[in-house]
């Protein structure tokens, strides 16, 4: 299959490492200087230095040339990018648009809205379009190690038809149909991962950690369902999944911002110093947003805005939430 993958940091760089084993991959991205680098080097040094770029991957910054490349676009930009890349997409493809697959996770900064309410903005509403999404960090999958991740379209046929063909042994892709579920599940783990970092950095130990990941799973399931989607995806690869992974793996940079915020140190050096995107962050205030709006209750995510945002300390938000009020495990009162 020819596929087209706009966005070379690491997740773009990783899922193209993957996939030209098995297929014709274009890698675009929007930075001509890097594209040459990349060219020059077979590796992408900025994103994903342990890669080396296989001869059949070809690369491009030219947009079009991409575009008209794929029989499906994978767009992995971070979701701060998505809009105009699907908006770019759908003018220079018009009614040859292909399949469309993000793998972003987040809110989008400014709108509150998780991916495909964007692309319901950008793209015709005929468009087969949706989400890969789930455990996944980049070095991994680059280097061939097994990864099992979920794919969720808003047409049920061509999400078989097209998770049977990106699907390899190594890479193992799960057809879903709930891509609410599955958009929400990516995008509020990282927001858990924030949380994780500072429970651990604060030394809170395995105890804490098991009961913010469940807490956790808890409030990304209520705004989950409250936005439409199935409790049951936030079981699944792109929920408990990918909470798992992102909130206990030292790769996660989500974890990481969180850890370094534990230290001390502030939001503004903390980014600077991450080199790579870290989507809890803007995601954190969408999150509890959406989350007022529909009445649902996500205390772990207002505590990580209250630090992130409100310059409470991490240690003020972790007395805060220990010193809630005792609930039931479904979330009712007491009474
Ligand atoms: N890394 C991972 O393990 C995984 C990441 N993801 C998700 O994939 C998305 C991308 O993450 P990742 O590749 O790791 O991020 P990185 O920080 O490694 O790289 C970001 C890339 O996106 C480009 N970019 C940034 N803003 C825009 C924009 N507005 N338009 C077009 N391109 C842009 C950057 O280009 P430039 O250099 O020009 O700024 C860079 O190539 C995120 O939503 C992330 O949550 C999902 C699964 C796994
Ligand atoms: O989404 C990821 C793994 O599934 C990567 O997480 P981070 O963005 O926190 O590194």
């Amino acid at each position: 299959m020819k596929l087209s993958i706009f966005g070379a940091g690491a997740w773009g760089t990783a899922l193209a490492v993957a996939l030209a084993r098995e297929h014709e991959v274009t890698l675009w991205a929007r930075d001509a200087a890097l594209i040459e680098a990349l060219a020059a080097s077979r590796r992408n040094t900025r994103y994903l230095p342990e890669a080396e770029l296989p001869a059949n991957l070809a690369l491009t910054a030219d947009f079009a040339a991409a575009a008209h490349a794929g029989e499906l676009a994978l767009v992995v930009t971070p979701i701060a990018g998505l809009r105009a890349t699907l908006r770019r997409l759908h003018e220079v493809c018009g009614q040859a648009l292909p399949p469309v697959l993000w793998a972003c996770k987040g809110f989008e900064a400014g709108s509150g809205l998780l991916p495909h309410e964007v692309a319901a903005q950008e793209l015709p509403a005929d468009a087969v379009c949706g989400a890969l999404s789930g455990p996944s960090f980049a070095q991994e999958v680059a280097a061939g190690l097994p990864s099992a991740i979920a794919l969720a379209l808003n047409h049920g046929g061509e999400a078989r038809r097209l998770a049977r063909a990106l699907h390899t042994r190594c890479l193992r892709i799960y057809a879903n149909q709930d891509l609410v579920g599955v958009e929400v599940g990516g995008a509020v783990k990282n927001v858990m991962a924030i949380a994780a970092g500072v429970a651990d950095g604060l030394h809170c130990g395995h105890n804490a950690r098991a009961a913010l990941l469940t807490r956790g799973l808890a409030e990304i399931s209520r705004l989950a369902q409250a936005l439409g989607g199935q409790a049951a995806t936030l079981m699944g690869l792109s929920g408990l999944g990918d909470l798992i992974l992102t909130c206990t793996g030292n790769l996660s940079r989500n974890r990481r911002v969180g850890m370094l915020l534990a230290e001390g140190r502030s939001l503004d050096d903390v980014l600077a110093s991450l080199g790579h995107v870290a989507e809890g962050v803007p995601t954190a205030r969408e999150t509890l947003a959406r989350a007022r709006a529909l009445g649902v209750d996500m205390p772990i995510t207002a505590g990580v805005c209250a630090m992130l945002f409100e310059q409470a300390s991490p240690q003020q938000v972790l007395d805060a939430l220990l010193e809630r009020a005792p609930k039931a495990e479904d979330g009712s009162e007491l009474g």
